[in-house]
């Protein structure tokens, strides 16, 4: 556990759809060197405070500070959508979002083609072959093979993205936010549709990517199993509002937790599996 100030402090984040509340006044931390999750029942407002936080919506109200280590406080709310991952705040998406006729390599590279067009100085002398360009290019082919053997994906550096397995499409994604070089890496249900080794393999990649590059990761998921094994804090919604946060022992035995998952004890038999994730088995009828 860190415990410097944290890196993104999010406060009274409210996000209004005409008529609809669908997140509400939520505030949560997040720290460089811990995962921290985000967890809540379908439709709870986890994607929507995601959107807010890279800059896919414009919250209704709201503070979203990131403490950034050259640029000092910085209010995401404030910066333009597109400003936000160039801050380093970076996101994968719920439906995996590469593209699928490129090579792995070349989502890397695209990955970070901003960085490439600044070293242009957006001019077409740049991108006609000028040294800095040149140079610039050949920095982002090597970071995205670098990131490619960290997340031992070189051996499909070739292959077409769209023809690999779920799980190791995920991997890509991971690895193209990390060619970013992120501050915060946000993660919106990662595990979905893997089967359980290779989610157990992004667990383990999870927990290695905070070990060795201190980086936050903020991670939406459904896997309570995954959450509770790897994350450091744990962030619950429901129905748009914060209901509580702690560590996975914490959160696994408050009650409000426990009702917004499963319901009133009268109204629904409590599923075994979910009852083993949550590590309650003993206290439920
Ligand atoms: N662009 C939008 N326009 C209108 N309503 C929206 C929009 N995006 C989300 N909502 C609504 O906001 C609420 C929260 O949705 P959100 O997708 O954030 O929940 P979630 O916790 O991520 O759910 P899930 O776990 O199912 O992905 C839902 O009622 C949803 O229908």
């Amino acid at each position: 556990m860190n415990s410097a100030l944290p890196l993104l402090e999010v406060s009274g984040l409210t996000m209004r759809f005409g008529g609809l509340v669908a997140v509400d006044g939520v505030g949560l931390t997040a720290r460089t060197g811990d995962i921290t999750a985000l967890i809540g029942p379908n439709g709870a407002g986890k994607t929507t405070i995601f959107n807010c936080l890279t800059g896919f919506y414009k919250p209704t109200s709201g503070r979203l500070l990131l403490r950034h280590p050259s640029r000092g406080e910085v209010e995401l709310q404030r910066l333009p959508g597109f400003q936000v991952a160039r801050h380093g705040v970076v996101r994968t998406f719920q439906n995996i979002r590469l593209f699928p006729r490129m090579t792995v390599l070349e989502n890397l590279m695209v990955a970070q083609h901003v960085g490439l067009m600044a070293k242009s100085g957006f001019s077409i002398a740049g991108l006609l072959g000028l040294s800095g360009w040149r140079s610039a290019e050949k920095g982002a082919i090597d970071k995205a093979r670098l990131w490619l053997d960290r997340l031992e994906l070189t051996r499909v550096a070739d292959e077409e993205a769209g023809n690999l397995s779920y799980g190791m499409q995920r991997r890509v994604e991971i690895a193209r936010a990390m060619a970013t070089d992120p501050l915060l890496l946000c993660l919106d249900e990662p595990a979905a549709g893997l089967n359980p080794r290779e989610t157990a393999a992004l667990g383990e990649l999870l927990l290695s990517i905070r070990e060795q590059f201190g980086i936050g990761i903020l991670l939406i998921e459904h896997d309570m199993s995954l959450v509770m094994r790897i994350s450091d804090q744990v962030h619950v919604v429901e129905y748009g509002r914060k209901i509580a946060e702690g560590t996975p022992d914490q959160v696994r035995n408050d009650e409000r937790v426990i009702k917004a998952y499963l319901g009133e004890p009268e109204e629904e038999e409590m599923p075994a599996e979910v009852a083993q994730d949550l590590n309650i088995g003993e206290a439920r009828p």
